[in-house]
């Protein structure tokens, strides 16, 4: 029987559970459009719970659940400040100017992980000749920084700043629950200050199909609105929203599997000099290294993937790895195996 490949190519490619499949053939559904799906509507007052809000809105991508939150925040010719490997600025298809008429105000910073120091003087000054800032977006955990987790007090400052300056702040929070668990925190804890906070139920959590964002009634009323305008208005949604009610409550719990998984990959990689990896940033599921001597990530991609072994180049030199629930101990030993050799042969 052919042995199918280690996949650590993203947290993307996880599948339904077998109960994920039961939950979505027997789902209660109707028209969300109007409202009427029962199961859409279970997830959403879920979510919101969860994460202490008044209301939650299901979006098919967190894509989608992210450029709404800017939609929602920003006027047209303002700016977005991000971090400068943010999924935003880089993934989106420059959604913040096309759908919301922004400019992204990119800040660098160290592992990805922005204070208030660094945002501060990247706001607009209140001169009339200035573009003015509309909006705060953070990623936490950063996924391009390989996903480093913001801890809560630093956001702490930043909540504060940014209610000073009275700018609203919105969390791409793709995998806030990896960030969650790092950190020992609830996820409520971990984003109570954040205007919006969009959350991935299809990463980690293992749902086929699903973001959501969450946030107050009246947030939620326009973003609703905004989704419609994108085509993200759907109808029986509740098959898919079955899976995001199991990936909510029951999965969170295995995220602790996948961090341990990532930093014995992390482990492995760190024991050639043939690469090089920060591994204080190894905080979760993600490990990013890079190639040294300008290694060519997309060949060294490409043997790994002759010997089973799926990884993605996330640049010219730099090689990324994402465990989760569909790649076992046993599968990352022997993905570990074949790295080392192929790192060993590097040189
Ligand atoms: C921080 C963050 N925010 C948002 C998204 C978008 O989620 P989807 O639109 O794919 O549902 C992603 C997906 N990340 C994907 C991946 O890591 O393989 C790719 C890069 O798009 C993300 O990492």
């Amino acid at each position: 029987q052919i042995r199918q490949p280690v996949d650590l190519r993203s947290d993307t490619v996880t599948k339904p559970t077998d109960a994920m499949r039961e939950a979505m053939a027997s789902a209660e559904v109707g028209d969300d459009v109007y409202g009427e799906d029962p199961t859409v509507n279970r997830l959403e007052a879920r979510a919101a719970e969860v994460f202490g809000r008044e209301a939650a809105l299901f979006v098919p991508t967190g894509s989608m659940g992210n450029q709404i939150a800017i939609r929602l925040h920003t006027q047209h010719g303002q700016e977005v400040i991000c971090e400068a490997r943010s999924h935003v600025l880089d993934w989106e298809m420059a959604m913040m100017a096309a759908f919301s008429g922004c400019q992204a105000r990119a800040v660098a910073a160290e592992r990805g992980i922005l204070t208030w120091e660094h945002i501060k003087p990247a706001i607009g000054a209140k001169i009339y000749y200035r573009a003015q800032t509309g909006l705060i977006c953070l990623e936490n955990s950063h996924n391009m920084a390989g996903g480093t987790v913001t801890p809560v007090e630093v956001m702490r400052e930043i909540w504060d700043g940014a209610k000073d300056a009275r700018l609203p702040v919105h969390l791409d929070g793709a995998r806030v629950f990896n960030a969650a668990t790092a950190l020992g925190v609830s996820v409520a804890e971990l984003t109570e200050g954040f205007d919006t906070v969009m959350f991935c139920l299809s990463k980690g959590l293992g749902a086929p199909v699903g973001s959501m964002l969450v946030g107050s009634g009246e947030a939620i009323e326009q973003a609703r609105m905004h989704r419609k305008a994108l085509g993200g208005g759907m109808r029986q949604a509740g098959v898919l929203a079955a899976a995001g009610l199991i990936a909510l409550e029951e999965m969170p719990a295995v995220l602790t599997a996948d961090h341990a998984n990532a930093r014995m990959l992390a482990g492995t990689v760190a024991r050639f000099k043939s690469a090089e990896i920060d591994l204080g940033a190894v905080q979760t599921n993600i490990v990013i290294f890079t190639l040294v001597g300008n290694g060519d990530a997309a060949a060294f991609v490409g043997r790994l993937k002759a010997r089973g072994v799926l990884a993605s180049a996330t640049g010219p030199h730099a090689v990324r790895f994402v465990t989760h629930h569909d790649v076992t101990l046993r599968d990352c030993e022997r993905a570990a195996g074949v790295v080392a050799e192929e790192l060993e042969g590097l040189g």
